[in-house]
């Protein structure tokens, strides 16, 4: 799989091209990831690439010509057709399904903004979606890129090995994780649970089961409302619920 990211600053992206699961993608000839920096496509001598906004206000708004010019320039690398995405507040919220469904794509171009954003005509010319990664205020859109291509990068075949593709499956049942213990037994005074020594691993996976219930109706709710349970985990819901309130 192929990313264009269109980026002021390049050199943030050794972080998914260098280190960690999405480096090995990268090595196995899986996944690319090329920076492509709009400052290349500009034609003054100052290499201009922000303006300030029409109608007055704070900051700086990114020029629409670098960042077309920067797409197109994409798009002839990557060689066949590629969708752009505008990673941006105002984007769709990226889920697991989402990044399952982008995993189908063989070429995409990136688009991370800058200053207060970009000017809104680049997004009508070439943005086909706007994905965004969470509710809050950053400097630049290079990390949810980074995001995106990591979530992505893990569901590419062969790119986790059995253990880590079994790490990904418990993952993403729709569950919080379980809490994990590893050495010592016993850590500044705190054991671990006795289940997790005893060797039983049925009752160990249902141990495990109930916390991830448990510990997803405490914290997250909302995932539960989209995730059918089955009937061994409604009874293990139930029974700690019931626990929780004797
Ligand atoms: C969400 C809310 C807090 C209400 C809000 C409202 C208005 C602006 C901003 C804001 O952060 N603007 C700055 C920029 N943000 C992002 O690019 C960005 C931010 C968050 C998730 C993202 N996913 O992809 C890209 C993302 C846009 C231009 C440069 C960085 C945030």
């Amino acid at each position: 799989m192929w990313f264009g990211v269109i980026t002021l600053f390049p050199p943030m992206l050794d972080a998914v091209t260098k280190y960690g699961v999405s480096s090995r993608a990268v090595k196995l000839g899986k996944l690319a990831v090329e920076g492509i920096n709009p400052r290349d496509f500009t034609h003054d001598k100052h290499r201009t690439v922000d303006d300030r906004p029409f109608g007055g206000g704070p900051g700086m708004v990114m020029l629409a010509q670098p960042l077309l010019d920067a797409v197109a320039e994409a798009k002839k690398r990557a060689g066949g057709a590629a969708k752009v995405i505008y990673l941006s507040p105002q984007g769709s919220p990226l889920t697991q399904e989402r990044v399952k469904a982008l995993v189908s794509e063989e070429r995409l171009v990136l688009l991370a903004g800058r200053y207060e954003g970009i000017d809104e005509r680049a997004i009508e010319m070439v943005v086909d979606e706007e994905i965004s990664i969470g509710d809050y205020v950053l400097s630049g859109g290079e990390l949810p890129a980074m995001v995106l291509i990591d979530a992505v990068a893990r569901l590419l075949p062969g790119v986790l090995n059995d253990e880590q593709s079994a790490e990904q499956d418990s993952f993403v049942d729709g569950l919080l994780d379980c809490p994990h213990y590893t050495r010592p037994e016993v850590f500044e005074g705190r054991a671990v649970p006795d289940v997790l020594m005893s060797g039983h691993h049925e009752q160990i996976r249902r141990w495990r089961l109930k916390q991830a219930l448990a510990r997803t109706s405490e914290r997250r709710p909302d995932l539960l409302k989209d995730r059918v349970l089955s009937k061994e985990e409604k009874k293990l819901l139930d029974e700690y619920q019931r626990e929780k309130s004797a």
